[in-house]
């Protein structure tokens, strides 16, 4: 049996940090904002539609996506933002479906799917178990401001056109607490995947 595991949480909260140390651990991680990556590249159809929608402003002069500027335009107008999840989402699920689907024929005994919307799209059904990385919101502006060099007013933009952590905490089955050090977070994952070992055992 292959145990599905959503690894959810806000934006900045960690889930690369955790899905790294899922795949040094030999699993596999199916990565949502990858697969995001390939559907808007040349030549597919999301990528005719955003043009479509977004106008040829979006695109950089080797006319692949700007993604920054796309990122401007989203991140503070969730009509224009729901938009390009309605051009995106349908192609991100399919891909990752098939990826997951292969992974259980060759029966592996965990599979991630690392889903940053995961409650926002409602894609709980793709999945076992939901595991959320939570970090407090100072600690997440702190990290995203840093990460990505963005204002605070950009950071804050990006953190409410998701799902309030704090919501997504009481919805999740498992919780990692990111706050602290890495040392720390990889200490409840393996204790997760431990009690986890006996489920798909
Ligand atoms: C807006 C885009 C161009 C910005 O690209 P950029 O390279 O700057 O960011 P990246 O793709 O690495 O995403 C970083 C994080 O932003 C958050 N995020 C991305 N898209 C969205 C969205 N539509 N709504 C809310 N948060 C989002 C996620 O937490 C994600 O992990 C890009 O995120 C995109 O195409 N988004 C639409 C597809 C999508 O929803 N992806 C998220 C998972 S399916
Ligand atoms: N426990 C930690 N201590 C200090 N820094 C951390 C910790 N966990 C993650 N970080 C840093 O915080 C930032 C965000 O982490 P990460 O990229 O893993 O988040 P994410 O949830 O995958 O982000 P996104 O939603 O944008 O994909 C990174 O710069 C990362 O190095």
């Amino acid at each position: 049996m292959t145990l599905v595991v959503g690894l959810t949480g806000g934006i900045a909260s960690g889930k690369s940090t955790v899905a790294n140390m899922f795949k040094e651990m030999g699993i596999e991680v199916i990565d949502a904002d990858i697969e995001a990556r390939k559907a808007v590249e040349i030549g597919e159809v999301a990528y005719e539609q955003i043009v479509t929608y977004f106008g040829e402003d979006v695109l950089n002069d080797d006319h692949t996506i700007n993604r920054s500027r796309l990122g401007e335009i989203i991140f503070n107008d969730s009509a224009k933002r729901q938009k390009l999840n309605e051009i995106v989402h349908p192609d991100v699920r399919r891909r990752m479906n098939e990826k997951k689907e292969a992974a259980i024929s060759r029966g592996d005994q965990v599979v991630v799917l690392d889903i940053p919307l995961l409650f926002e799209s409602g894609l709980k059904h793709m999945v076992d178990v939901v595991l959320l990385v939570y970090v407090e919101k100072d600690v997440q502006l702190q990290r995203l401001m840093e990460r990505n060099q963005l204002t605070k007013q950009e950071a804050l933009a990006r953190i409410q056109s998701q799902m309030p952590i704090e919501d997504k905490r009481k919805l999740a089955d498992k919780v990692i607490n990111n706050n602290g050090s890495i040392d720390n977070t990889k200490k409840q994952l393996i204790e997760l995947l431990a009690d986890w070992k006996t489920i798909t055992n």
